[in-house]
């Protein structure tokens, strides 16, 4: 069959000229049990990765009383300023662990509101050329490198298939705004083996995450593929430690104790986890990075009142403060400046400590 011009069709010739119309490329990727045999994690790492897993599991559950809290850069584009930031990171972990669980950020799938360098996975070269099985490792070994250094790691799921390379180095995993709604995410979440937030919708609305958390607490059947990279009906058990993150929306922000506390009432009448995380990147701080210390300021504050419905914390930080415009295919990676955002901007190495000894001060205080 040709096309003409004009889009008629004549029928002569290949029956499958109406598949793939626009698709350009199909390149092959290595699958995920033989990415796994080449990087495998350790008995000693998965046994870390798995006690972090309990840990931020009981804190959920209000069992342990520490506060768990998500802190890192927006995304991770350099990882050798990345490790880093997570060696800093470490050291603060172990001078707070007996008031705060700090789980490294290590986001390396970013879902962009139109268009944009979509995370290190997608295109590690950060020049357009989408060299993902080059992502796959980058990613894999950034999460050894951080696991490493005792450091539990967090990251959001975008993509239902990269979760096969990397989840098993995961101990906190998120759904994002743009995604809570759907059941593909949903799906894949009620599989995942580690506690997983969904975030409120960019518009601010709850329900979308509320409705996330019973789907994915349920028992699920869809098409994925498994260590072999083979499609295939992927049964599972559900996830029982889904729960909500407060992001803010177009709505403004979610923070407050009013906000808190209705949201936490939806979460038990639907018979899900009243305890939430909450962002205070994001919409909670217009997007401002050095707004995102005044929201730590005040839930530090609300903590060391005896708060018990914030179980956890998020913060974007990096080594420099800010973000710089950068991209793939424009802008020059060379040109970046170290430690600095290409994503959202982030708080800087100053505040992220000061944030940290706020927060295990108000847990000492009021836990
Ligand atoms: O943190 C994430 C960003 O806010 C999200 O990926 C959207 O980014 P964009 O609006 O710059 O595309
Ligand atoms: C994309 C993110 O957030 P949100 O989904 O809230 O926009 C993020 O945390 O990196």
């Amino acid at each position: 069959m040709t096309v003409t011009e004009r889009g008629t069709a004549t029928a002569e010739g290949s029956s499958h000229s109406t598949n793939n119309v626009r698709v350009s490329q199909f390149s092959p990727l290595p699958t995920p049990g033989e990415i796994l045999a080449e990087m495998p994690a350790g008995d000693v790492l998965e046994y870390r990765i798995e006690r972090a897993r309990q840990e931020i599991r009981a804190i959920l559950d209000g069992v342990d009383r520490r506060l768990l809290v998500v802190v890192g850069p927006c995304s991770i584009h350099d990882v050798d300023a990345g490790r880093e930031y997570a060696a800093r990171l470490a050291e603060l972990a172990e001078k707070h662990r007996e008031h705060l669980l700090i789980v490294m950020r290590t986001y390396f799938e970013k879902p962009r509101t139109t268009v944009g360098w979509k995370g290190l996975i997608n295109d590690p070269e950060l020049d357009g050329s989408h060299n993902i099985a080059a992502g796959l490792r980058a990613a894999r070994q950034f999460l050894l490198d951080v696991g490493e250094l005792g450091l539990p790691t967090a990251t959001e799921f975008l993509e239902p298939i990269s979760p096969q390379y990397v989840a098993d180095l995961v101990s906190w995993g998120a759904i994002g705004a743009r995604t809570t709604e759907s059941q593909i995410h949903r799906q894949l979440v009620s599989g995942l083996s580690m506690p997983v937030g969904f975030k409120n919708g960019t518009d601010g609305g709850v329900q979308v995450a509320i409705d996330a958390c019973q789907a994915s607490a349920a028992p699920q059947a869809f098409l994925g593929i498994d260590d072999d990279g083979r499609a295939s009906l992927v049964a599972t058990r559900g996830n029982q430690d889904a729960h909500l993150i407060l992001r803010g929306g177009s709505d403004g922000p979610n923070y407050s104790e009013q906000a808190v506390g209705a949201a936490s009432a939806k979460m038990a009448a639907a018979g899900a986890n009243p305890r939430v995380v909450v962002d205070a990147s994001h919409a909670n701080s217009g997007k401002d990075h050095e707004r995102q210390s005044v929201v730590i300021g005040e839930l530090a504050e609300r903590i060391a009142a005896g708060d018990t419905e914030i179980a956890g914390l998020m913060a974007e930080s990096f080594l420099e403060p800010g973000a710089q415009k950068f991209t793939p295919g424009q802008d020059d990676a060379a040109d970046l400046v170290r430690g600095q955002s290409i994503t959202d901007k982030c708080m800087g190495w100053g505040p992220t400590e000061d944030a940290l000894q706020l927060l295990a001060d108000a847990v000492a205080r009021g836990r």
